[in-house]
Protein backbone atom coordinates (compact mmCIF):
# COMPACT_ATOMS: atom_id res chain seq x y z
CA UNK A 1 0.00 0.00 0.00
CA UNK A 2 2.06 2.68 -1.27
CA UNK A 3 2.02 5.52 -3.91
CA UNK A 4 1.52 2.40 -6.38
CA UNK A 5 -1.40 0.91 -4.68
CA UNK A 6 -3.67 3.44 -3.18
CA UNK A 7 -4.49 7.23 -3.51
CA UNK A 8 -4.55 9.29 -0.19
CA UNK A 9 -5.87 12.59 0.64
CA UNK A 10 -3.64 14.62 3.16
CA UNK A 11 -4.24 18.04 5.21
CA UNK A 12 -1.50 20.08 5.52
CA UNK A 13 -1.29 22.33 8.38
CA UNK A 14 0.80 25.46 7.59
CA UNK A 15 1.91 25.96 4.24
CA UNK A 16 4.46 28.75 4.45
CA UNK A 17 8.49 28.14 3.76
CA UNK A 18 9.31 24.63 4.49
CA UNK A 19 5.42 23.28 3.94
CA UNK A 20 5.23 25.38 0.74
CA UNK A 21 8.70 23.93 -0.53
CA UNK A 22 7.84 20.28 -0.11
CA UNK A 23 4.41 20.80 -1.39
CA UNK A 24 5.48 22.38 -4.56
CA UNK A 25 7.70 18.28 -5.09
CA UNK A 26 4.91 16.59 -4.00
CA UNK A 27 2.28 17.61 -6.42
CA UNK A 28 4.47 16.02 -8.95
CA UNK A 29 3.30 12.61 -7.77
CA UNK A 30 -1.28 11.91 -7.88
CA UNK A 31 -1.22 9.83 -5.83
CA UNK A 32 -1.75 12.47 -2.63
CA UNK A 33 -4.28 14.72 -3.06
CA UNK A 34 -3.53 17.87 -0.90
CA UNK A 35 -5.73 20.17 0.96
CA UNK A 36 -4.42 23.27 2.95
CA UNK A 37 -5.25 25.09 5.79
CA UNK A 38 -3.25 28.35 6.87
CA UNK A 39 -4.82 31.59 8.29
CA UNK A 40 -2.82 33.95 5.00
CA UNK A 41 -4.36 31.88 2.45
CA UNK A 42 -0.41 31.16 0.80
CA UNK A 43 -0.69 30.75 -3.08
CA UNK A 44 -0.81 27.30 -3.67
CA UNK A 45 -0.35 24.97 -6.66
CA UNK A 46 -2.38 24.06 -9.35
CA UNK A 47 -4.58 21.16 -7.93
CA UNK A 48 -4.24 21.99 -4.13
CA UNK A 49 -7.21 23.25 -2.16
CA UNK A 50 -6.82 26.11 0.42
CA UNK A 51 -8.50 27.45 3.41
CA UNK A 52 -7.75 30.18 6.16
CA UNK A 53 -9.55 27.70 8.90
CA UNK A 54 -11.01 24.24 9.05
CA UNK A 55 -14.53 25.19 9.58
CA UNK A 56 -15.38 24.00 6.03
CA UNK A 57 -13.52 20.55 6.57
CA UNK A 58 -15.26 19.55 9.71
CA UNK A 59 -16.97 16.60 8.53
CA UNK A 60 -14.33 15.42 5.64
CA UNK A 61 -11.83 12.45 7.07
CA UNK A 62 -7.84 12.49 5.76
CA UNK A 63 -5.35 9.57 5.06
CA UNK A 64 -2.39 11.78 6.27
CA UNK A 65 -2.43 15.20 8.16
CA UNK A 66 1.04 17.05 7.42
CA UNK A 67 2.36 19.35 10.12
CA UNK A 68 4.35 22.57 8.98
CA UNK A 69 3.37 25.01 11.73
CA UNK A 70 5.84 26.08 14.23
CA UNK A 71 6.76 23.59 16.90
CA UNK A 72 5.77 26.17 19.76
CA UNK A 73 1.97 25.96 18.13
CA UNK A 74 1.18 22.05 18.20
CA UNK A 75 -0.63 22.32 21.72
CA UNK A 76 -3.55 25.17 20.79
CA UNK A 77 -3.97 24.12 16.93
CA UNK A 78 -3.89 20.51 16.46
CA UNK A 79 -6.77 19.41 18.92
CA UNK A 80 -9.09 20.96 16.13
CA UNK A 81 -7.32 18.49 13.89
CA UNK A 82 -8.01 15.24 15.83
CA UNK A 83 -11.14 14.68 14.71
CA UNK A 84 -9.97 14.92 10.72
CA UNK A 85 -8.16 11.78 10.79
CA UNK A 86 -9.36 8.55 9.19
CA UNK A 87 -9.18 5.55 11.61
CA UNK A 88 -5.65 4.54 9.60
CA UNK A 89 -3.96 7.63 8.82
CA UNK A 90 -0.84 8.71 10.20
CA UNK A 91 0.81 12.43 10.97
CA UNK A 92 3.91 13.58 9.08
CA UNK A 93 5.24 16.40 10.75
CA UNK A 94 8.20 18.54 9.75
CA UNK A 95 7.99 20.46 13.41
CA UNK A 96 11.58 20.93 14.50
CA UNK A 97 12.77 19.28 17.85
CA UNK A 98 8.70 18.50 18.83
CA UNK A 99 8.74 15.07 19.94
CA UNK A 100 6.19 12.20 18.81
CA UNK A 101 4.86 12.10 22.33
CA UNK A 102 3.42 15.69 21.98
CA UNK A 103 2.25 15.00 18.59
CA UNK A 104 -0.08 12.31 19.87
CA UNK A 105 -1.53 13.59 22.51
CA UNK A 106 -2.80 16.62 20.06
CA UNK A 107 -3.57 14.39 17.75
CA UNK A 108 -4.66 11.95 19.59
CA UNK A 109 -2.92 8.89 17.09
CA UNK A 110 0.07 7.20 17.77
CA UNK A 111 1.25 6.59 14.06
CA UNK A 112 3.69 9.62 13.55
CA UNK A 113 6.22 9.93 10.87
CA UNK A 114 8.75 12.74 11.89
CA UNK A 115 10.67 14.14 9.25
CA UNK A 116 13.33 16.87 8.81
CA UNK A 117 13.84 18.30 5.60
CA UNK A 118 15.18 21.30 4.53
CA UNK A 119 15.16 24.68 2.36
CA UNK A 120 16.37 23.25 -1.10
CA UNK A 121 13.81 20.88 -1.37
CA UNK A 122 12.34 23.70 -3.21
CA UNK A 123 14.27 22.76 -6.14
CA UNK A 124 14.23 18.93 -5.82
CA UNK A 125 17.50 18.74 -4.09
CA UNK A 126 16.28 19.17 -0.21
CA UNK A 127 18.18 16.18 2.08
CA UNK A 128 16.13 15.26 4.55
CA UNK A 129 15.45 12.77 7.65
CA UNK A 130 12.83 10.25 8.47
CA UNK A 131 11.66 8.58 11.86
CA UNK A 132 8.60 7.06 11.91
CA UNK A 133 6.72 5.77 15.37
CA UNK A 134 6.96 2.22 16.23
CA UNK A 135 3.16 2.46 15.66
CA UNK A 136 3.22 3.53 12.10
CA UNK A 137 3.03 0.35 9.59
CA UNK A 138 4.86 -0.67 7.11
CA UNK A 139 3.14 0.96 4.05
CA UNK A 140 2.98 4.44 5.60
CA UNK A 141 6.76 4.63 6.24
CA UNK A 142 6.96 3.30 2.39
CA UNK A 143 4.81 6.30 1.31
CA UNK A 144 6.26 8.84 3.75
CA UNK A 145 9.82 8.01 1.93
CA UNK A 146 8.40 8.31 -1.24
CA UNK A 147 7.10 11.82 -0.69
CA UNK A 148 10.74 12.78 0.83
CA UNK A 149 12.59 11.85 -2.22
CA UNK A 150 10.23 13.45 -4.26
CA UNK A 151 11.71 16.29 -2.77
CA UNK A 152 15.57 15.19 -2.65
CA UNK A 153 17.33 12.43 -0.89
CA UNK A 154 16.18 11.02 2.59
CA UNK A 155 17.92 9.41 5.31
CA UNK A 156 16.02 6.92 7.37
CA UNK A 157 16.71 7.20 11.28
CA UNK A 158 15.53 4.69 14.25
CA UNK A 159 15.34 7.54 17.00
CA UNK A 160 13.84 10.92 17.57
CA UNK A 161 17.11 11.72 18.83
CA UNK A 162 19.19 11.32 15.69
CA UNK A 163 16.47 13.28 14.17
CA UNK A 164 16.92 15.72 16.14
CA UNK A 165 20.97 15.75 15.26
CA UNK A 166 20.13 15.71 12.11
CA UNK A 167 18.09 19.10 12.30
CA UNK A 168 21.84 20.19 13.57
CA UNK A 169 23.19 19.59 10.22
CA UNK A 170 21.18 19.64 7.45
CA UNK A 171 17.39 21.19 8.63
CA UNK A 172 19.56 24.18 9.41
CA UNK A 173 22.13 23.74 7.37
CA UNK A 174 20.99 25.75 4.35
CA UNK A 175 21.01 29.12 6.70
CA UNK A 176 24.89 27.85 7.56
CA UNK A 177 25.60 28.02 3.94
CA UNK A 178 23.71 30.93 3.05
CA UNK A 179 25.16 33.18 5.84
CA UNK A 180 29.11 31.55 4.61
CA UNK A 181 27.91 32.83 1.05
CA UNK A 182 26.54 36.15 2.53
CA UNK A 183 29.75 36.95 4.22
CA UNK A 184 31.97 35.61 1.58
CA UNK A 185 30.18 38.12 -0.98
CA UNK A 186 31.01 40.90 1.51
CA UNK A 187 34.35 39.74 1.36
CA UNK A 188 34.89 40.06 -2.21
CA UNK A 189 32.77 43.37 -2.19
CA UNK A 190 35.42 44.93 -0.27
CA UNK A 191 38.05 43.78 -2.94
CA UNK A 192 36.00 46.42 -5.12
CA UNK A 193 33.71 44.23 -6.58
CA UNK A 194 30.32 45.12 -7.01
CA UNK A 195 27.22 43.36 -5.15
CA UNK A 196 26.10 41.79 -8.56
CA UNK A 197 29.68 40.66 -9.31
CA UNK A 198 30.65 39.51 -6.23
CA UNK A 199 27.85 37.42 -6.04
CA UNK A 200 28.38 35.82 -9.12
CA UNK A 201 31.81 35.10 -8.74
CA UNK A 202 30.60 33.50 -4.83
CA UNK A 203 28.05 31.52 -5.74
CA UNK A 204 29.38 30.08 -9.21
CA UNK A 205 32.75 29.32 -7.32
CA UNK A 206 30.53 27.60 -3.96
CA UNK A 207 28.66 25.44 -6.94
CA UNK A 208 31.27 24.64 -9.15
CA UNK A 209 33.46 23.13 -6.25
CA UNK A 210 30.75 21.33 -4.18
CA UNK A 211 29.39 19.70 -7.66
CA UNK A 212 33.05 18.78 -8.57
CA UNK A 213 33.29 17.43 -4.71
CA UNK A 214 30.10 15.44 -5.08
CA UNK A 215 31.23 13.86 -8.59
CA UNK A 216 34.54 12.67 -7.28
CA UNK A 217 35.93 9.71 -4.90
CA UNK A 218 38.51 11.82 -3.97
CA UNK A 219 38.04 12.94 -0.35
CA UNK A 220 37.82 17.02 0.99
CA UNK A 221 41.28 16.87 2.09
CA UNK A 222 42.80 15.88 -1.21
CA UNK A 223 40.51 17.77 -3.19
CA UNK A 224 41.63 20.79 -1.10
CA UNK A 225 45.08 19.89 -1.54
CA UNK A 226 44.70 20.06 -5.15
CA UNK A 227 43.89 23.77 -4.98
CA UNK A 228 46.82 24.17 -2.91
CA UNK A 229 50.12 25.37 -3.93
CA UNK A 230 52.94 25.52 -1.72
CA UNK A 231 53.92 28.91 -0.50
CA UNK A 232 51.22 30.22 -3.34
CA UNK A 233 47.62 32.08 -2.68
CA UNK A 234 45.52 29.42 -1.32
CA UNK A 235 47.99 28.68 1.78
CA UNK A 236 47.74 31.89 2.38
CA UNK A 237 44.22 31.82 2.51
CA UNK A 238 43.46 28.74 4.63
CA UNK A 239 45.88 29.73 7.15
CA UNK A 240 44.04 32.81 7.90
CA UNK A 241 40.48 31.03 7.71
CA UNK A 242 42.06 28.74 10.32
CA UNK A 243 43.35 30.26 12.27
CA UNK A 244 43.85 29.48 16.22
CA UNK A 245 41.17 26.69 15.25
CA UNK A 246 38.64 29.43 14.41
CA UNK A 247 36.66 27.80 11.96
CA UNK A 248 36.29 24.44 13.27
CA UNK A 249 35.85 25.18 16.83
CA UNK A 250 33.14 27.73 15.45
CA UNK A 251 31.39 25.06 13.02
CA UNK A 252 31.39 22.60 15.88
CA UNK A 253 29.92 25.54 17.94
CA UNK A 254 27.05 26.32 15.26
CA UNK A 255 25.90 22.31 15.42
CA UNK A 256 25.68 21.95 18.94
CA UNK A 257 24.13 24.96 19.23
CA UNK A 258 21.41 24.06 16.88
CA UNK A 259 21.29 20.46 17.99
CA UNK A 260 20.60 22.03 21.65
CA UNK A 261 17.68 24.32 20.51
CA UNK A 262 16.13 21.09 18.98
CA UNK A 263 16.53 19.23 22.62
CA UNK A 264 14.86 22.45 24.00
CA UNK A 265 11.87 22.31 21.51
CA UNK A 266 10.92 18.66 22.51
N1 LIG B 1 12.25 26.83 7.16
C1 LIG B 1 13.03 25.74 7.17
O1 LIG B 1 14.12 25.72 6.55
C2 LIG B 1 12.59 24.51 7.90
C3 LIG B 1 11.48 24.51 8.71
N2 LIG B 1 11.09 23.35 9.36
C4 LIG B 1 9.89 23.34 10.19
O2 LIG B 1 8.79 23.66 9.37
C5 LIG B 1 7.79 24.30 10.17
C6 LIG B 1 7.34 25.56 9.47
O3 LIG B 1 8.44 26.43 9.37
P1 LIG B 1 8.52 27.53 8.22
O4 LIG B 1 7.83 27.03 7.01
O5 LIG B 1 9.93 27.95 8.16
O6 LIG B 1 7.67 28.70 8.90
P2 LIG B 1 6.62 29.67 8.21
O7 LIG B 1 6.34 30.73 9.22
O8 LIG B 1 7.11 30.07 6.86
O9 LIG B 1 5.32 28.75 8.04
C7 LIG B 1 4.41 28.49 9.07
C8 LIG B 1 3.03 28.65 8.50
O10 LIG B 1 2.07 28.31 9.51
C9 LIG B 1 0.96 29.14 9.30
N3 LIG B 1 0.06 29.17 10.46
C10 LIG B 1 0.11 29.99 11.53
N4 LIG B 1 -0.96 29.75 12.34
C11 LIG B 1 -1.68 28.77 11.75
C12 LIG B 1 -2.90 28.10 12.07
N5 LIG B 1 -3.60 28.40 13.17
N6 LIG B 1 -3.35 27.13 11.23
C13 LIG B 1 -2.67 26.82 10.12
N7 LIG B 1 -1.51 27.43 9.74
C14 LIG B 1 -1.02 28.39 10.55
C15 LIG B 1 1.57 30.50 8.98
O11 LIG B 1 0.62 31.38 8.35
C16 LIG B 1 2.74 30.10 8.08
O12 LIG B 1 2.38 30.14 6.70
C17 LIG B 1 8.39 24.55 11.54
O13 LIG B 1 7.89 23.62 12.44
C18 LIG B 1 9.89 24.34 11.32
O14 LIG B 1 10.50 23.81 12.47
C19 LIG B 1 11.78 22.19 9.23
C20 LIG B 1 12.89 22.14 8.44
C21 LIG B 1 13.42 23.29 7.74
O1 LIG C 1 15.21 27.09 12.44
C1 LIG C 1 14.39 26.21 12.63
O2 LIG C 1 13.96 25.99 13.78
C2 LIG C 1 13.88 25.39 11.48
C3 LIG C 1 14.23 23.95 11.65
C4 LIG C 1 15.37 23.70 10.74
C5 LIG C 1 15.42 24.88 9.90
N1 LIG C 1 14.57 25.78 10.28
Amino acid sequence: MNFKTKHYQALMIGCGKMGGALLRQWIRSEAVHYTVVDPTLPELPNGVVGYDNADALKSKKFDIIIIAIKPQMVETILPDYANLLSEDGFVISMAAGCSAERLQTALKTRAIIRIMPNLPSFIGKGVAGLYASPECSEAQKAVSLDMMELAGTAVKVDSEDGLDRITAIAGSGPGYVFEFARTYVEAAESLGFSREQARALVLGTIVGTIEMAMDSDDDLETLRNNVTSKKGTTEAGLKALNADMGLSQKLKQTVDAAYNRAIELR
